[in-house]
């Protein structure tokens, strides 16, 4: 076997044929796969093995003897350490095919009924496809005595500082290092778990992209004393600050932003985000789309697929603050919007009712659990936009006791989704599938899918 006689540092030299599920360069060295980030189709690479399996080798480029005519230069080589937005080696039109692949690859691998390519429409993207994100999470570090906020090395401990990141919106860039230069003047320093001094363990930053309203949160291992006066500068110095959260926690090593020991320190406790006239009012913790612009075309794009009669009754599942229900809502006669987060489901009511919206009504649970306790006869259709995770088959089979005529998937995950389909796909045709860029310069895939329950299976 050709992989036993290779081993770990081994350069091995390879032409990349394609692209694999999370946007790897796929070649083969003596008919074994190989693996290796950041390589291109079409590229001829000297590649270092950094793993082997029985039936595949992992491996880093070490030099790109061929180099794609797509390849570009990094524009943040620091995100490259991280294994962050590791989409930036490649022109912006090129990573849109790229994308459209992926999620047919993920469909050839777990979908065993064939999908017509014509279905799958090309990726939608951004005509400005920097400076997009409205919210940026970043652990804090001390180093050589000045606090940095930044993000870990892939694969490892080291902590790599970021500054003036493309894809951030330029503002959220500014306020990060005013927020460092506040935090070295104050003594408000980052935790250090060593000898359990400092306080601050990472940082939120959302700034609604329409309205320019910001709101800053931070997570403390413990109480800083000086928080008000800390609080006061950064506000007087940014006065689009409106709403300043701390919350606490005592668990280093979990990954998380947000606990339910929090406090006000000061402002508003929701911001406002406006798309499709209409505006959002959000707390920290509630879920909101990264990419504002994207979300508008994500939520029209599903409205359009969908449409809605005047009679229907549809269900806006896994609704964070309901911007589908939002978008809809004129078209039906009613929306239960269902979210099990319950700060995404207060931003959802205060939002709901600041537009003026009566139609929705809003059911904290868990999807699954609230359709096996929904009282309606008929749902006409189905709008899912569940997390990474996907829907499953447990809820798959709950949603298959309704059998609306239509689903409308959007999923943040080609995987999940083709496995989804594969259950799915016995019951509902699936007519179009549109792959949309919410994550400029990174792999992942967005995508909005229209499915109609099969007319063969309904006269059954
Ligand atoms: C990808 S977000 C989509 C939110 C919303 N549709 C939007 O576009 O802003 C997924 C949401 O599903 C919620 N969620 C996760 N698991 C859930 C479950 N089992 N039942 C209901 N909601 C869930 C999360 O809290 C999150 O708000």
């Amino acid at each position: 076997m050709i992989n036993e006689q290779i081993k770990i540092n081994d350069l091995i030299e390879i032409e990349i044929k394609k692209l694999g599920i999370n946007g790897e360069g796929i070649g083969y060295y003596h008919k074994l796969a190989v693996f290796v980030d950041n390589a291109l189709p079409g590229e001829i690479i000297t590649a270092k093995v950094t793993e082997i399996f029985p039936n595949r080798l992992l491996a880093d480029i070490e030099e790109i003897k061929v180099k794609s005519p797509d390849r570009l230069e990094v524009m943040f080589p620091e995100y490259e350490l991280c294994g962050a937005y590791s989409m930036q080696h490649v022109t912006y039109e090129k990573s849109l095919q790229i994308k459209r692949d992926i999620l047919i690859n993920a469909l050839n691998r777990y979908v065993d009924k064939k999908i017509v390519y014509s279905k799958i429409k090309q990726t939608i993207g951004m005509n400005e496809p920097l400076g997009y994100r409205n919210k940026v999470s970043l652990p804090v570090r001390k180093l050589e005595g000045k606090n940095k906020f930044g993000l870990y090395a892939k694969g490892g401990n080291e902590f790599i500082p970021v500054n003036d990141t493309p894809v951030h919106q330029p503002r959220i860039n500014e306020i990060i290092q005013i927020v460092e230069t506040l935090m070295d003047q104050h003594k408000f320093h980052a935790y250090i778990q060593k000898d359990k001094s400092g306080y601050m363990k990472s940082m939120v930053i959302r700034r609604s992209y329409t309205t320019g309203e910001v709101q800053v949160s931070f997570l403390l291992m413990k109480k800083f004393e000086g928080i008000a006066k800390f609080t006061e500068a950064l506000v007087a110095q940014c006065p689009d600050i409106v709403s300043v959260f701390a919350f606490y926690t005592d668990k280093y090593k979990e990954q998380i932003f947000f606990t339910n020991n929090y406090e006000n320190l000061f402002g508003k406790a929701t911001i406002n985000e406006k798309i499709n006239h209409q505006t959002f009012s959000l707390y920290p913790e509630a879920f909101f789309q990264l990419n504002t612009v994207m979300a508008d075309k994500f939520y029209n794009k599903m409205r359009e697929l969908a449409n809605l009669q005047p009679t229907d009754v549809v269900i806006d599942a896994y609704a964070g603050s309901a911007p589908i229900s939002h978008y809809i809502a004129k078209d039906v006669k009613k929306v239960y919007a269902i979210e099990i987060d319950q700060r995404s489901v207060q931003s959802a009511i205060l939002s709901l009712k600041r537009n003026n919206i009566k139609n929705v009504t809003v059911i904290q649970s868990d999807f699954k659990k609230a359709l096996k306790n929904l009282e309606v006869d008929t749902i006409d259709a189905m709008f899912f936009d569940p997390p990474r995770t996907g829907l499953g088959y447990d809820t798959i089979k709950q949603i298959l006791k309704y059998k609306p005529k239509k689903l409308i998937y959007g999923s943040c995950n080609p995987s999940t989704l083709a496995k989804d389909l594969e259950d799915l796909l016995k019951t509902y045709e699936l007519k179009s599938l549109i792959p949309m860029d919410m994550f400029p310069y990174t792999p992942l895939v967005e995508s909005v899918s229209l499915l109609e329950l099969r007319t063969d299976l309904e006269t059954v």
